[in-house]
């Protein structure tokens, strides 16, 4: 991998009790890029991020962000941003006060910025947050994590409540604020399809451990779909990886992975149709554990 490494995690293991949420994890996360954590429900995507922000202790292995350990670290943890659906304001407190405070916790803190996002995602300033629809307790966090401006940001799953709008918004000034203050960030999402032009780097963890470790890129690149007559298309991919199947009547629909480009030719000269494989269906096939369906009873 290339690039300064922000963190570096080594055998990183958590246990709660009978159930191991993360297990042994090695990665490395490189400054400067923005990073999708992807996985199924209770994969461990919170427990990671919670490791690594410092919020939850190891069972074992070692965690450094930016070559220290992060528990109770403030000087790490004043650069480092963690925005979370549970996040918990007092009792009384109205949105504006979120804000006000928000410079206390945040060195790189633009509060300008703040105030336009606020207007952006039409949060209402003198409501008390508890008073707040889910979308706009979202919102609050979003605004949050994108105008800290922290050099290590994470959000996990940032989006809940958020409508179609709103979460478009949210892409759009995290790609153009990124762009012109480059940071590292760490995105926890389900909606893969949606996020998926903005990531550069993927992470896929299921049951704790990471299946996936690569650069957006490359990992667009490692798979395609080949449609075509079911005599054909099982011709061509019989000693291939096939991460899936689906048919209907005597069309056959194959995932593949690595297709060199005299692959690419032959299937084109075998009248076989050959589609990119989105970043969703990738990560979906890569954790269902279920290679093949209709094709194996057909
Ligand atoms: N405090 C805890 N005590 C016991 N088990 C826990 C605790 N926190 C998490 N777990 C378990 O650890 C596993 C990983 O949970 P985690 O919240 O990290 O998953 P996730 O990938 O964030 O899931 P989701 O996408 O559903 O939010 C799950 O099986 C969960 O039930």
């Amino acid at each position: 991998m290339t690039g300064t490494p922000v963190i570096q995690v080594d055998g990183l293991t958590k246990r709660f009790g009978q159930v191991t949420a993360v297990n042994n994890v090695t990665l490395s996360v490189t400054e400067n890029k923005i990073y999708g954590l992807l996985g199924r429900n209770g994969a461990g995507k919170t427990t990671l991020m919670q490791l690594l922000t410092g919020q939850e202790f190891a069972t074992s292995g070692s965690i450094r962000v930016w070559g220290e350990h992060p528990v109770e670290n403030a000087h790490v943890l004043s650069r480092v941003s963690f925005i979370k659906e549970s996040q918990k304001y007092p009792d009384d407190f109205k949105v504006k006060h979120v804000f006000r405070s928000a410079p206390w916790f945040f060195a790189g803190w633009d509060a300008d910025f703040a105030a336009r996002l606020i207007e952006d995602f039409r949060v209402p300033l003198d409501r008390r947050v508890k008073k707040l629809s889910r979308g706009q307790l979202s919102a609050i966090g979003v605004i949050a994590g994108l105008a800290s401006r922290a050099p290590i940001t994470f959000f996990d799953e940032p989006y809940l409540g958020l409508d179609a709008v709103a979460r478009q918004t949210f892409y759009d000034r995290l790609l153009a604020d990124y762009a012109e203050y480059p940071r590292t960030v760490i995105l926890s999402t389900h909606l893969i399809d949606e996020v998926s032009a903005l990531l550069e780097h993927v992470l896929v963890i299921d049951e704790g451990r990471i299946l996936i470790d690569e650069d957006a890129e490359t990992l667009r690149g490692s798979a395609t779909t080949i449609v075509g007559a079911r005599a054909a298309v099982d011709g061509f991919v019989a000693d291939r990886d096939v991460l899936h199947r689906s048919g209907l009547g005597g069309l056959s629909t194959v995932t593949v992975t690595g297709l060199s480009e005299s692959d690419r030719a032959a299937a084109a000269a075998a009248g076989l149709e050959l589609a990119p494989v989105s970043l969703q269906q990738l990560v979906v096939d890569r954790t269902s554990g279920i290679p093949t369906e209709l094709e194996q009873s057909a």
